[in-house]
């Protein structure tokens, strides 16, 4: 179990490497893994937005779970696993909440329910029900994505419920963290452009899809902003900069997946659709980017 102290640093959400057939491909999968654990990352991520959560069966989630646990355990390594088992129905949520407890996450990353615009009471009730499930929660806001936004009251409510240990917040304001980091609230920013912005407002780190590429930079950034030097830490975001506006440039993650095929890290950068491959501009555009 993961309390609030555990949530800090740069977490890495991973994506799910399927080979040309659209299976799950875990040889790939492990060795890229086995590459961010080279990097001195404070957790990881499983079936987020950046797994393509909505697309990957459950039997392949505890397929990466037990994966990710071997490679950890190999390297006697212990940093926290988070699972995405967030959906728009809260009896599903709670059934792959217990699963995931089972298969060994150390918390569970849930989702504000989209599509079918919850009131403020009917999201505080998913959560009380998916947070008595007993294993650690972490809430994901990420209203572009969901279609309903969480209200700082209803996050504050949250945020007292047992078992919650903190937000992932990839909303492009700053309110969010603003109100919650002042009162003690873990808050990581997902949301990458902001990071340096949200660690300045007292955000407790980030899980951002773009700490795939340049990890120990994100790193940087995240270790200078922690000892104070909020100068230092903007001189390394700023070189980020050019990197994170081109992996967001399209629906993350296909511009991710195609960087970490051309740099060799999976075999494939196929999706499950409905996402679909990168333009060919974009391809040019990271090529270009790579070459500096
Ligand atoms: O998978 C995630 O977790 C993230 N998803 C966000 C998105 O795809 O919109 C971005 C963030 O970097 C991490």
């Amino acid at each position: 179990m993961m309390d609030r102290n555990g949530l800090h640093g740069i977490f890495v959400p991973v994506v799910t490497p399927f080979g040309s057939d659209g299976e799950l491909d875990q040889a790939s999968y492990a060795n890229y893994v086995m590459n961010l654990l080279s990097h001195p990352i404070h957790g990881l991520v499983i079936n987020g937005t950046t797994g393509e959560s909505p697309t990957v069966r459950w039997e392949e989630v505890e397929v990466l779970i037990r994966i990710t646990r071997d490679l950890l355990d190999g390297l006697h390594r212990k940093i926290p696993v988070i699972v995405g088992t967030g959906t728009n129905d809260t009896a599903s949520t709670v059934d792959r909440t217990e699963k995931a407890a089972r298969a060994g996450a150390d918390a569970v990353l849930v989702v504000v329910p989209y599509y079918s615009k919850p009131s403020q009471e009917g999201i505080f009730k998913h959560f009380q029900q998916v947070a008595q499930v007993g294993i650690s929660v972490v809430v994901y806001e990420i209203p572009a994505r969901t279609g309903v936004r969480l209200n700082i009251n209803t996050a504050k409510r949250i945020m007292e419920l047992d078992n919650v240990i903190g937000i992932k917040d990839s909303s492009d304001h700053l309110e969010l963290v603003s109100a919650l980091s002042h009162v003690g609230v873990s808050v990581l920013c997902g949301d990458d452009l902001h990071l340096h912005d949200k660690l300045s407002l007292g955000a407790a780190g980030g899980i951002l899809a773009s700490a795939n590429i340049n990890t120990e930079r994100f790193i940087e950034v995240y270790a200078w902003a922690r000892q104070g030097d909020l100068i230092k830490a903007k001189e390394a975001f700023d070189s980020l900069v050019p990197w994170i506006q081109k992996l967001f440039q399209e629906s993350n993650p296909a511009p991710l997946k195609w960087l970490l095929k051309r740099q060799g890290f999976i075999s494939s950068d196929q999706l499950r659709l409905p996402m679909s491959p990168i333009s060919v501009e974009l391809e040019d555009e990271l090529e270009q980017l790579l070459s500096l």
